[in-house]
């Protein structure tokens, strides 16, 4: 605009632009103001370089497989809590703040419990694969299927039921290992082992995968969970799913493949109710409330085997791999073996007798904690123990990966796997310090589940074999799902004892 056309200006016009520039940037600094509120305050804040912040950082661990090792770096260097600042998209996506402080975890899981939902930056990310199952719910919703559920586990269900069920399956694996020539891939083989048991445990389905590896079903699993961990790191998933495009592009496959699957399950559980089908985890659920809708026990079928399938499997593998890369704790585990279980075999009421196999499941993992970062939902700003403030919807996470290697909770010698140092201990950590299995009112349903699957699981197979890495160590990585898989698998070569 030329100073001679602004000069035929009346004073109306004058004060309409003096008006309308006030209202702008009142709205602009109200809205600054706004925003910034929306960071949090009083923890190291990881700004990274560039546009984007941290955000290329982690991307390119991811694909490097290193993005727990990067994390707990930061942690090591910047302070228990940090906040993950994503550049100029910092205005715009959800704060992430980490904790690995265990009176921060305390808090949110237990003291503050009410405040730390799953909310919805959890519950968006992982509808298309948990609908409205256990896992993504809060409320009502979640405290009716934590009682529902919490029936599953009494002392005779698992003295019969679920014991027979783990040693049947324990049997099929001995049988596959016995009858296999050269290297086998034991994550793929424990995998299965978890798969069929929880099937039937959990839903009185026989799944077949160790008769049949080649399950379709398998692998969209292990694909639509890859995809739900990009979009915890990928804040423009919305975008990319609209458009299937990227990492999207495949996983609308693999969610209508895993739905297909599970209503396919629950109709043939509808017609076996009155079986021994219908004692199953979603058995039970089906009979509390006839009226409970097919795409309801669809979420709750693919919620359980979320929960039961990888999460015990891959706690197996890695103490697999730990045992190979220590022939001291894998003799000591098998001589008390031995002397425990003699020439009878093993059984239900000698499972507690396994102290040392205990104290090595435990410590294993302590280092590689299957469910490796917790994520929940601040309903309201608060702030936490250590004096981080978490604004109103912020996602809090806690990392257990990053706790079982702190110095500060385990010694000088945290990195080192010490089966002995659980036998060793005055006092055992609080679940808040080590929270593999979650801790508080949400604390995981299937712990003693999964502490007989894996002690029996591993007595049969150190019991009966000699357990040696075909490929070096530092090519098993870790995988980037919501569970810690392993990317590689876990080539052993396998020796008759
Ligand atoms: C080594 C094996 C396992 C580990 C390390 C583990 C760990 C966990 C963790 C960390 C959580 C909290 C997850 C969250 O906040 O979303 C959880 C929840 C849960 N786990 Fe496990 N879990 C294991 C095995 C199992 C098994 C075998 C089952 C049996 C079905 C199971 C059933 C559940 C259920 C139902 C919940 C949800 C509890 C709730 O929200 O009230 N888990 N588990």
């Amino acid at each position: 605009m030329s100073l001679s056309v602004m000069k035929g200006w009346d004073s109306r016009r004058w004060e309409a632009l003096v008006g309308i520039s006030c209202v702008a940037l009142g709205l602009a600094s109200a809205t600054a103001a706004a925003l910034l509120q929306r960071q949090p305050k009083g923890c190291s804040a990881i700004s990274g370089e560039g546009l984007l912040g941290v955000l290329p950082k982690l991307w390119a661990a991811i694909r490097k497989h290193k993005f727990l090792d990067e994390v707990t770096q930061m942690h090591e260097k910047e302070g228990n809590t940090i906040f993950l600042q994503f550049g100029i998209l910092r205005f715009f996506v959800t704060p992430l703040v980490i904790t690995r402080d265990a009176r921060n975890v305390e808090y949110m899981l237990k003291q503050n419990f009410e405040n730390y939902p799953k909310g919805e930056f959890f519950s968006l990310i992982a509808h298309d694969l948990l609908g409205n199952g256990i896992f993504n719910v809060d409320g009502e919703d979640w405290i009716m299927q934590r009682k529902t559920a919490s029936l599953m586990f009494t002392a005779n269900r698992f003295k019969n039921h679920i014991w027979r069920v783990v040693q049947k399956n324990c049997g099929k694996v001995l049988d596959l290992l016995r009858a296999h020539d050269g290297d086998v891939d034991m994550f793929n083989i424990l995998n299965r082992f978890t798969l069929d048991s929880i099937g039937e445990i959990g839903f009185g389905a026989s799944i077949g995968s160790l008769e049949n590896a080649g399950s379709p079903f398998l692998t969209s699993f292990d694909e639509a969970q890859r995809s739900l961990f990009w979009r915890f790191m990928f804040p423009g998933w919305r975008l990319l799913r609209f458009l299937g495009l990227g990492f999207e592009r495949k996983a609308r496959t693999h969610f209508k493949t895993l739905k297909e699957y599970s209503r396919q399950i629950i109709l043939d559980l509808s017609q076996n109710l009155d079986t021994e089908a219908g004692d199953s985890f979603v058995g039970l659920f089906m009979k509390s409330d006839p009226s409970l809708s097919a795409d309801f026990l669809t979420d709750m079928v693919l919620n359980f085997l979320l929960a039961g399938r990888d999460t015990t499997a891959q706690a197996m593998s890695w103490c697999l791999f730990l045992l190979m890369q220590s022939e001291r704790v894998q003799e000591k585990v098998r001589s008390e073996i031995s002397e425990v279980c003699g020439a009878e075999g093993i059984d239900y009421e000698k499972l507690n007798k396994l102290r040392y196999l205990d104290a090595t499941l435990r410590e294993s993992l302590r280092l590689y904690p299957s469910v490796p970062l917790d994520a929940k939902f601040v309903a309201n700003a608060d702030t936490l123990p250590d004096g981080t403030h978490v604004p109103r919807g912020a996602a809090l996470l806690y990392m257990s990966y990053a706790m079982g290697r702190s110095q500060e909770i385990w010694g000088s010698d945290a990195s080192e796997f010490r089966p002995e140092r659980w036998l060793e201990m005055e006092t055992t950590k609080s679940p808040y310090e080590n929270p593999v299995f979650h801790a508080g009112p949400r604390e995981c349903l299937g712990k003693r589940l999964a502490m007989v699957e894996m002690k029996g699981m591993l007595c049969a197979l150190i019991g009966n074999f000699n357990f040696r890495l075909a490929v070096p160590p530092e090519t098993i990585l870790p995988d980037a799902q919501l569970t810690i898989g392993m990317s590689s698998g876990l080539r052993c070569h396998v020796e008759p004892l």
